[in-house]
C-alpha cells in the first residue's frame, strides 16, 4: 500500500507543531495515505500513579495485569485518542479514529503472557477496510488489539507501528519520539543499517525505550518498508535506517 505511518509517542503529542500538521496536509494533498498510531505510555504512568496502581516495566514493555489493562484503554481512547483527533480538527485536516474493535482492525496474540500479562503483537490488519478509510482522511489508530477470543492486548507503539507497516507494506515509517534521533556521544547517527544494531546495544550506546524502538524497526526494514526515520519533528533528519548503507 502506498502508505505512510507514523508513531507518535506519548510524550510528542503535545509537542505537534504547524510543521508537522503542514507536513501531513502535503501527503494528504499528493494523494498519499497516511495512518498515525499514537501512544501514551506517560499518560497511561501518570494516572495508574493518581490511581495508586504500581507500574511494572520489564525491558520497556508494561507488564498489564487485568486492571493496568482497563485503565491502559481508558487513557488511550479516551485521552489520548481524542486529544489528538481534536488538534487534527482543529488543522483542518480530516481525520478518523480508529481501535481493534472497529471492523477487527487489529489481530494480535499474546507475547509472554506469564511474564507480561495482556501484552501482545500484531498478527493481522484488515487491510481492505482500512485502506477504503484512508481514503480522504488521515487514520489515527490506538495501539491496542483484540485475539481472535477477543481478549484485548496493549501492545508497544512502536512494535505496533512497526508491525502494521511490516504487514501492510507500508513505503515509510516514522516513529516520532522525545529525542532528535539515536544519539552516539551526544550526536546524532544520521544513518543505520540492521547489521549496526547489536553492537551499539552491546556498548550500551542504545538503551531503554530505544532498545525495542530499534529492534521494531529492524524488523520493519527486513519486511520490505523502504525506511525508518527515528527523528523527534517529521520535518527533522534525524536517523534513517534502511536495508543498505548506500540505498
Ligand atoms: N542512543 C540513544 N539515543 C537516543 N535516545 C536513547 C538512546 N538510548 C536510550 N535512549 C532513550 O530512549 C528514549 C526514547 O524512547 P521512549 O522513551 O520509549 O520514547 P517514546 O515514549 O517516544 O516511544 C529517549 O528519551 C532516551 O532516554
Ligand atoms: C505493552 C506496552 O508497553 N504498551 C504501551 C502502549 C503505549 C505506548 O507505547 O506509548 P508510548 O509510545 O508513549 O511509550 C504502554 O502501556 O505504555
Amino acid at each position: 500500500m502506498n502508505l505512510i505511518i507514523v508513531k507518535i509517542g506519548g510524550n510528542a503529542i503535545s509537542k505537534l507543531n504547524s510543521e508537522f500538521f503542514e507536513q501531513l496536509r502535503q501527503w494528504h494533498q499528493a494523494g498519499k495515505k497516511v495512518l498515525l498510531i499514537h501512544g501514551g505510555g506517560p499518560q497511561i504512568s501518570q494516572l495508574s500513579a493518581k490511581m495508586h496502581i504500581p507500574t511494572h516495566k520489564k525491558n520497556g514493555i508494561r507488564v498489564t495485569d487485568e486492571q493496568t489493562l482497563a485503565l491502559t484503554k481508558m487513557v488511550l481512547l479516551g485521552n489520548t485518542q481524542p486529544a489528538l483527533l481534536m488538534r487534527l480538527a482543529h488543522e483542518g485536516l480530516a481525520a478518523i479514529g480508529l481501535n481493534a474493535s472497529d471492523q477487527q482492525m487489529l489481530t494480535g496474540t499474546y507475547v509472554d503472557r506469564a511474564t507480561y500479562g495482556a501484552v501482545g503483537c500484531i498478527t493481522g490488519v484488515n487491510e481492505l477496510a482500512l485502506s477504503k478509510l484512508l481514503n480522504g482522511q488521515i487514520g489515527v489508530l490506538a495501539p491496542l488489539a483484540l485475539t481472535p477470543d477477543g481478549d484485548w492486548l496493549n501492545v508497544n507503539a512502536d512494535t505496533a507501528a512497526a508491525d502494521v507497516a511490516r504487514v501492510l507494506k507500508a513505503s515509510q515509517l516514522y516513529l516520532l519520539t522525545d529525542v532528535p534521533g539515536v544519539l552516539k556521544d551526544g550526536k546524532v547517527i544520521s544513518a543505520m543499517i540492521p547489521q549496526d544494531l547489536p553492537h551499539l546495544i552491546e556498548e550500551k550506546v542504545i538503551t531503554d525505550g530505544m532498545q525495542p524502538k530499534l529492534s521494531a524497526a529492524v524488523r520493519a526494514v527486513h519486511a520490505g518498508v523502504q525506511a525508518v526515520r527515528i527523528t523527534d519533528q517529521l520535518t527533522h533528519p534525524g536517523t534513517t535506517l534502511k536495508m543498505e548503507a548506500n540505498d
